[in-house]
């Protein structure tokens, strides 16, 4: 039991390291709750909070999977390296794909809302 609270305390440690560290995962934890108030103001259902915490999540764990494994190739590679470089760059990539898949969700989710409230207003 000690082990599980101990494992835990690490992981909110990894949490509090990417937070404080990384201007790019504060960036997607502001992002993560503009959709988040979007999404109770335009009274999205279910179905439609399950893709918006989906692209929460994926959003976020693809930048601290990024931020570990820069990290990783900063300590086995400190100077210049083309191998540590395409590391970096496939792993921001990854990032990038799930930025994109979250903007065309949002998209998709919120524009037609806006759309009709436009047209009501
Ligand atoms: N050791 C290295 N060897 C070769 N190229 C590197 C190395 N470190 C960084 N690069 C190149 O520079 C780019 C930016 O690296 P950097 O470590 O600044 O990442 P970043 O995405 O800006 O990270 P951060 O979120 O910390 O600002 C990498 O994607 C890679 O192309």
């Amino acid at each position: 039991m000690k082990k599980l609270i101990l494992s835990f305390g690490y992981a909110f440690k990894g949490l509090k390291y990417a937070f404080t560290t990384q201007q790019n995962f504060r960036i997607h934890v502001t992002a993560a709750i503009v959709a988040i108030v979007f999404g109770w103001w335009l009274n999205v259902s279910a179905d439609e909070w399950q893709w918006i915490m989906l692209c929460v999540m994926l959003m976020l764990v693809t930048e601290l999977l990024n931020t570990g494994i820069e990290t990783l190739t900063d300590l086995v590679s400190p100077n210049y390296n083309k191998l540590a470089g395409h590391v970096k760059d496939i792993s921001a990539a990854a990032v990038l794909l799930v930025a994109f898949f979250s903007l065309g969700t949002g998209a998709v989710i919120f524009i037609p809302k806006i759309i009709k409230l436009l047209h009501a207003a």
